[in-house]
């Protein structure tokens, strides 16, 4: 485990260095709207407490793109997800430097006797020591109890050797982490995603684990992805390492600058996006100079419907650029009209299209 107060960073790249790729196209409104289709996807299991995921499509010029950003997000933060979508779909997204990813099966917070089905969804490496999981932990109304049993049982259906990370979303104080910390390291965690919800908090349950000999390293979700300074976290050293999302970090340029100013290795992580989404997330992953985790990109498997014919789904625990380039092809005009959102839904999403443009 690295010891609190190690680890670079570089403030400095992140505001000098633009990558170098074409300045940012910003298309019209009108042209936005134009290219805009609503969608309601239904989901298989209950994640992030919604049942059903609503994206926009845009068809722009340079291909297909996504804008799906979580309906409680404020207008601010969906403008970032609005950026994403416009660099897929009207700009360049940067030069891949691999061609494969690895990817981990995504366990929400359900009953243990649930695992089992949930993990046969996912085409998982055939080498165990490949495979990789991550578990939802710390959801409401469920104990510790429960996240220790649903854990276990993914320890018992992928292997001795299989990685398992956990994710709170920042649910525990830094005392409750740190007793739930002490009663899952046994079952030997990878690292644990957003423990605590602040960058204070996740700096002191990383002095405390240390102090204690728990040894499981501290991953920041949400304080990257919905921070107003995303380098904070390395700053005060509150994580070994994070996760970064294409669409909430405002596209995958901005992303590979934010890791790059960090200096901490980096896990790609999906937004519970469409395919379309989800081959953002791929060529973030396929871009990064260095790559030492699977990625959370597999949750295509969490979703009951897409909007193209062939899902983003891992096979033997991979996805490939060129599966990802051709999603990003393959949206099914007979998909989008299947799963059309209602005329309210549609209003709502075109609305927050405007007000999140005019952010830009
Ligand atoms: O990382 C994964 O395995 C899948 C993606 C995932 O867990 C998430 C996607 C979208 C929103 C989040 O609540 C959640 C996360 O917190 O990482
Ligand atoms: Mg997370």
């Amino acid at each position: 485990m690295r010891i609190p107060g190690d680890g670079p960073l570089t403030t400095a790249r992140l505001v000098t260095t633009r990558p170098a790729y074409p300045d940012r196209v910003l298309p019209d409104l009108a042209d936005l709207l134009a290219a805009a289709h609503v969608v309601t996807l239904p989901m298989r299991v209950r994640f992030r407490g919604v049942t059903e995921r609503e994206a926009v499509l845009l068809r722009g010029p340079r291909g297909w793109a996504e804008w799906a950003p979580f309906p409680e997000y404020d207008d601010h933060d969906a403008s970032r997800w609005l950026e994403a979508a416009v660099e897929l779909g009207w700009g360049e997204v940067p030069p891949p430097v691999r061609t494969e990813v690895g990817v981990n099966a995504t366990v929400p917070a359900l009953a243990a006797d649930q695992v089992e089905g949930v993990l046969a969804r996912y085409d998982l490496a055939a080498d165990p020591a490949r495979r990789t999981a991550k578990v939802k932990v710390a959801e409401r109304g469920q104990t510790l109890d429960d996240d220790v049993a649903r854990v276990t049982e993914v320890r018992r259906v992928l292997g001795q050797e299989a990685r398992i990370r956990v994710d709170a979303n920042g649910a525990w104080s830094v005392d409750d982490a740190l007793a739930a910390l002490a009663r899952l390291a046994p079952l030997h965690l990878e690292y644990a995603e957003q423990p605590c919800a602040t960058v204070e908090e996740l700096a002191e349950l990383r002095v405390r684990l240390a102090r204690t000999g728990v040894d499981v390293p501290v991953a920041a979700d949400e304080s990257i992805r919905r921070a107003e300074d995303p380098l904070r976290v390395a700053r005060e050293h509150a994580a070994d390492l994070v996760v970064v999302k294409a669409a909430p970090l405002g596209g995958v340029a901005r992303a590979l600058e934010i890791v790059d100013a960090c200096g901490l290795p980096a896990v790609v992580s999906s937004a519970l996006d469409t395919s379309v989404g989800l081959a953002a997330g791929v060529r973030l992953a396929a871009a990064l100079p260095r790559l030492d985790h699977d990625c959370g990109l597999g949750t295509a498997a969490l979703l009951a419907a897409d909007v193209v014919p062939d899902p983003l789904l891992p096979h033997a625990g991979t996805l490939t650029t060129d599966r990802a380039d051709a999603a990003r092809d393959g949206v099914d005009p007979a998909s989008l009209a299947a799963y059309r959102s209602s005329a309210e839904r549609e209003t709502w999403w075109r609305d927050r299209l405007t007000r999140a443009h005019a952010l830009l």
